[in-house]
């Protein structure tokens, strides 16, 4: 366009809707596990020791053996009918119904997608495409319930280094962690409610996934957000104390993580006679490795190791309605003034 074409009607500024995820591997065999454990743990938000003292352990050890591993673990839930794993296709799900209730709401104006922190698709390459379809200003909604540093803040890093690529930046609102949000609550309520049918378990452990103690002894709020959700769903539910167990899972490395530990914690309820326990794990929007292979796989085998017998898994919300309400909802706060 020559400065005298500036001069013509432009076509009408679209608001995009961007929400963003983890993210996955492409595929699960060695390089594909290997390049997504590489540029995830490579993140100094996830794993803050110097370069000088991580990268040789990571390149050397940790990304010699884990991509085999991890990659047997992806084979196990992996969605072989879609070729992809199932972050991605409930990520997808998730944008799909959150697209038509967005167009429904906002029409052409708003423009709705998904991108991933590390691998496909990149935040850089759907924030492209937003800014080439005419996108002037970007909602961003990380979908992770209670922050971390390691989570939200980094899905915004990568944002505003997407944002550097563009020669006419649009404008963005990042959206808050939605932890106790009655909306969520109730969500969270509801599917517990209609999992276990009604009953009250004689104990509902409520497993997010860890990290390091000292990042929250730092000033991460994360441990604080997830007792938050814990307490609010015990109100929601109209339960008495001690029904509900905050834990965490996935240890990673040799740090101490927040405590208890999930896996340590189910044995223990084994042992002291709590047979019949639930499972939820509020702090994944989607079900993925973590959930699925991890606590209904490796927690369930210890509890019942340990003499446990019935172990009810709560699947995440998923593209629950009531969730997709729930991402339109912070969308409509935030979006405000632009549509
Ligand atoms: C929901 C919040 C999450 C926090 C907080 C978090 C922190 C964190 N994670 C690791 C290491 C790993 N996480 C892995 C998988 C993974 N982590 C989250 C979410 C959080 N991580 C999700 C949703 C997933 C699943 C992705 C999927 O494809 O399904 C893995 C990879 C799994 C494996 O190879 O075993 C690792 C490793 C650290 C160190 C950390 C620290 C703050
Ligand atoms: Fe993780
Ligand atoms: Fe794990």
């Amino acid at each position: 366009m020559t400065p005298a074409d500036a001069r013509s009607p432009q076509p009408q500024a679209k608001t995009g809707i961007l929400i963003a995820n983890l993210g996955t591997p492409d595929g699960y065999d060695y390089w594909s596990m290997r390049r997504y454990l590489n540029e995830f743990l490579s993140d100094k938000r996830v794993i803050d020791y110097p370069a000088w003292k991580w990268q040789p352990l990571l390149q050397g050890i940790i990304l010699t053996k884990r991509p085999f591993t991890s990659g047997a673990n992806y084979k196990l839930i992996w969605n072989e009918e879609l070729n992809e794993s199932p972050l991605m296709t409930i990520t997808r799900s998730q944008t799909e119904a959150l697209r038509a209730r967005a167009h429904a709401e906002w029409g052409d104006r708003v423009m709705v997608d998904f991108c991933m922190r590390y691998g496909n698709p990149s935040t850089d390459e759907v924030l492209d495409r937003m800014v080439q379809a005419g996108c002037r200003r970007i909602v961003f909604l990380p979908l992770y319930p209670q922050y971390a540093g390691a989570t939200s803040a980094t899905a915004n890093d990568q944002l505003f280094r997407a944002l550097m690529q563009q020669k006419w930046q649009p404008s963005v609102r990042t959206c808050d962690p939605y932890f106790n949000r009655e909306d969520y609550i109730a969500a969270l309520a509801a599917s517990v409610e209609r999992k276990l049918e009604g009953r009250k378990p004689p104990k509902l452990v409520a497993s997010y996934h860890g990290m390091p103690r000292r990042y929250a002894d730092e000033g991460d709020p994360y441990y604080r957000h997830c007792r938050m959700t814990s307490d609010l769903l015990q109100r929601r539910l109209g339960w008495e104390d001690g029904i509900i167990d905050t834990t965490f899972q996935s240890v990673f490395g040799s740090e101490e993580w927040l405590r208890p530990y999930t896996v340590e914690h189910v044995a223990e309820l084994a042992r002291q006679g709590y047979t019949d326990i639930a499972v939820i794990s509020p702090a994944f929007a989607a079900d993925c490795i973590e959930t699925l292979e991890e606590i209904n796989g490796e927690i369930r085998e210890s509890f019942e190791h340990a003499g446990g017998k019935e172990f009810t898994y709560i699947p995440c919300l998923n593209d629950d309605p009531a969730h997709v309400e729930v991402m339109l909802n912070v969308i409509r706060d935030n979006i405000g003034g632009w549509v």
